[in-house]
């Protein structure tokens, strides 16, 4: 990787008398410009120039000092020896060139910020910042930050390009083979059974009588079997995310392509909608185009991962160490995600039904109560659903969604999928998670312990479609196969609904 820029110290006064003093000071700039770069490397003044109240400067570096960092270390002691010496100030830096030139064995198609031109020629790819008169990308984003995200951003996208690293799968535990009961696919045999029917929407079911008193069930043994024993207290976390809870979640990164977005109208106002009352009562039919030029821009979209919203209630605050470690759940409504197009059954749907269990404290607490959950989730699925099931560690949750790969750096911080086997077709299939997020939710939404240690979470997400896919293809839809345990706690079969 390297950097090319010319800019120039813009002073208070002409500086002829000191150009032996500059002169000396660039000749012996080399430790400023290569500390921290291994020998040898870092940036270079290629070229300086006085020219009476302004010090043009070219500085070519490679990725150990950037460019713009050498210019930010020159400015305090040039301004001290200009100061001192001669009573002139450094008023401040013009950029007019700025290039960064990376390998790559492919361009990037579309724009990026503060970006003019980007030009790919023999391997290399070559991004000419949009700096200079009338440039986007001056002293302040230079202070910014701004062309070190853009660094890291062609990082990113070359260390996937590579293929870097892939999504982390490693098996955990697996329990025993439990012989099938049933071997067919449980989204039809409901859908025959009366007890779901297809939604209106893309990937959307209604739940009959049925269906609803196994989702209940699961719902009671978390109850009885978490909840309770550990000491969760149930809260309602918002189900429509703005971009503010986005950014802080870190969705903001990546989540676009899976999202339902959601517009308000551009306003309440009935007489600005009139028109398309109209034209839907003349000719029963939305007229889409006309809607999407009086919606607003999408504020956000509908929940995707349920916890986020969670953290706006302890957003900027100090938690007394006797809160911790804090245990909350919500189950107050709909996920939402726009999933790839083989839709199948309600294993994967657009919309579904998950508890959320969050928990925070100290890193100890964290693990610790991670710990406690696994213990739980393990009698469940043996002693009470009986199935065949088994976890695995993976790629975290919090960096899938946010399009990254791999493990978290963060030791101990990591995501287990609970997986079971569907007989019918022979899948395995994730039916739930529990994670332990490290810091990264804390940090987001800046909330502090009051003993200033750092403070770590978890969340583990129970998919109620996912546990009934899991349970049903395993076990029917008849009660008589049902594990006892499981079966005492349904008790009675609701009647559903008939049809002629
Ligand atoms: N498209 C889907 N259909 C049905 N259930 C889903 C779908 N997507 C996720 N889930 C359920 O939600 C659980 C957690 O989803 S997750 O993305 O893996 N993890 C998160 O979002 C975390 N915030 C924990 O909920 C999954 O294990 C699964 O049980
Ligand atoms: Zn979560």
């Amino acid at each position: 990787m390297r950097f090319h820029l010319e800019a120039s110290l813009r002073l208070s006064a002409d500086a002829g008398a000191a150009e032996k003093a500059i002169s000396d000071f660039i000749r012996d700039a080399g430790p400023i410009l290569e500390k921290g770069a291994p020998e040898g490397q870092g940036a270079k003044i290629t070229e300086w120039r006085l020219a009476k109240n302004r010090i043009d400067l070219v500085i070519d570096s490679d990725r150990y000092v950037r460019a713009h960092d050498a210019l930010l270390r020159l400015r305090r002691p040039l301004s001290e020896l200009l100061g001192k010496q001669y009573r002139i100030g450094v008023r401040g830096m013009d950029v007019t060139a700025f290039e960064i030139e990376v390998e790559s064995d492919r361009e990037i198609a579309h724009r990026i910020p503060y970006v003019r031109e980007m030009r790919h020629e023999g391997g290399r790819l070559r991004l000419i910042l949009d700096v200079g008169e009338g440039g986007t990308l001056g002293q302040s984003e230079i202070e910014n930050r701004i062309p070190d995200r853009i660094v890291s951003l062609l990082e990113e996208k070359l260390e996937k390009g590579y293929g870097g690293k892939t999504e982390h799968w490693e098996l955990l535990w697996e329990s025993e083979k439990r012989e099938p009961k049933f071997r067919a696919d449980p989204t039809e045999e409901m859908q025959k059974a009366g007890w779901i029917k297809h939604g209106s929407a893309r990937g959307q079911w209604i739940y009959g009588p049925q269906a609803t008193h196994l989702f209940r069930t699961f719902e009671a043994i978390v109850l009885e079997e978490i909840i309770g024993p550990l000491g969760y207290q149930e809260m309602i976390f918002p189900k429509l995310d703005t971009w503010d809870v986005w950014k802080k979640s870190g969705h903001a990164q990546g989540v676009y392509p899976e999202i339902y977005f959601v517009c308000p109208p551009k306003t309440r106002d009935p007489a600005f909608w009139e028109e398309v009352m109209d034209y839907y009562k003349v000719t029963h039919e939305v007229p889409l185009e006309l809607v999407k030029e009086k919606i607003d821009l999408p504020i956000g979209g509908m929940c995707y991962a349920q916890c986020p919203t969670f953290w706006g209630f302890l957003q900027g605050m100090t938690l007394p160490n006797g809160e911790l470690p804090m245990r909350v759940f919500d189950r107050s409504g709909t996920s939402h995600r726009y999933e790839s197009g083989g839709i199948h059954g309600i294993e994967r749907v657009d919309e579904f039904h998950r508890i959320e269990i969050v928990w925070l404290g100290t890193k100890e607490h964290t693990l610790e109560e991670a710990e406690k959950l696994k213990g739980c989730y393990k009698h469940i699925f043996e002693d009470i659903l009986e199935l065949t099931w088994r976890t695995a560690w993976v790629t975290p949750w919090f960096m899938a969604q946010e399009g990254k790969t791999g493990l978290s750096e963060m030791t101990g911080a990591g995501t287990v999928d609970y997986e079971a086997i569907l007989p019918y077709n022979g899948n395995w299939i994730e039916f739930q998670n529990l994670s332990v997020n490290g810091e990264k939710y804390p940090k987001g939404f800046t909330v502090k312990a009051q003993s200033g240690e750092a403070l770590w979470s978890g969340c583990s997400g129970v998919g109620l479609e996912r546990w009934a896919s899991a349970f049903l293809s395993q076990k029917g839809l008849d009660p008589s196969n049902w594990p006892e345990e499981f079966r005492r706690r349904f008790g009675e079969m609701p009647k559903g609904i008939r049809f002629l």
